[in-house]
């Protein structure tokens, strides 16, 4: 009776809360309210360069699926906005529900979005790997984007196509010349900012988090394909559907978020 591969969607494990968090006052993600929000005309419009070269390889890590990027080199960079420092893009992955009612992990005024890119950069001026950018406090950098269902995006349809081959926890297969450009909205001027944390573990409090105000459109299909991806490796009994793999709001405690729009 075990051979037969059943497919379940439940709330995955990893997503119940860890007890103890370091520290704990910044975590992520937040409701961002959008009138206690204050205008910064400090902020500067964030300045993105990435080389679609840089592009590695798409895999399943058993929580999402990540496009990774080298970040050997200063080719994919991203400054501006809050940010003192220049920061490498190592990788971009997606949050989403079973559901189109819900998958983001930011919500505004407590709308909830199907889904939501980030992209991940470190500080390559202050640190020399990931890994140690990862554990300061200024290390990271992480750009939200909210997903919306609509209109088919033909710039993510390469990356839905290359699904099906990483559908297990731990697969991978090259992914070469994306553009995550393509990803970001129209305007990406204006965005709310605050100090958060990874919300996944080990959920360190080392990310200047910028949640774009603009949303990108995909489709109905297109983000169906995402959750036909798995959270199990292919040698589990049971499979599970990678879906609502997306962290509950944090209490802001005692943060302000600002906004580069008024
Ligand atoms: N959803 S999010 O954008 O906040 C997020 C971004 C990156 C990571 C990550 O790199 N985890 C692995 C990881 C973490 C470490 F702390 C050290 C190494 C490492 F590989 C986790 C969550
Ligand atoms: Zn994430």
């Amino acid at each position: 009776a075990c051979s037969s591969k059943y497919v379940l969607s439940q709330i995955h494990p990893m997503w119940q809360e860890p007890l103890a968090i370091p520290g704990g006052d910044r975590q992520s993600p937040i409701d961002i309210a959008v009138r206690k929000s204050v205008f910064d005309s400090e902020l500067k419009p964030l300045v993105y360069d990435y080389d679609p070269q840089t592009c590695q390889q798409i895999w399943n890590n058993g929580y999402s699926f990540l496009v990774e990027y080298d970040d050997t080199t200063d080719k994919s960079t991203l400054k501006g906005g809050p940010l003192q420092d220049t920061f490498r893009l190592c990788q971009f992955h997606f949050h989403w529900g079973e559901s189109n009612a819900w998958g983001s992990e930011h919500t505004v005024d407590r709308r909830l979005f199907p889904a939501e890119l980030h992209l991940v950069h470190w500080n390559a001026d202050r640190y020399s790997l990931f890994e140690e950018a990862v554990m300061e406090d200024n290390g990271l950098a992480v750009i939200g984007v909210f997903l919306k269902v609509g209109k088919r995006h033909e710039g993510l349809q390469k990356l839905v196509d290359a699904l099906p081959a990483i559908r297990h926890k731990d697969s991978v297969v090259e992914f070469t010349r994306f553009d995550p450009a393509c990803l970001l909205p129209a305007n990406t001027d204006d965005y709310w900012t605050y100090h958060g944390s990874l919300t996944t573990p080990p959920l360190t409090e080392s990310v200047s988090w910028m949640v774009m105000k603009q949303h990108i459109e995909v489709s109905h299909d297109q983000l169906a394909v995402f959750r036909s991806l798995l959270f199990t490796s292919a040698e589990e009994d049971v499979q599970r559907s990678m879906v609502n793999n997306f962290r509950v709001q944090q209490s802001l405690c005692s943060r302000t978020v600002r906004s580069s729009f008024s």
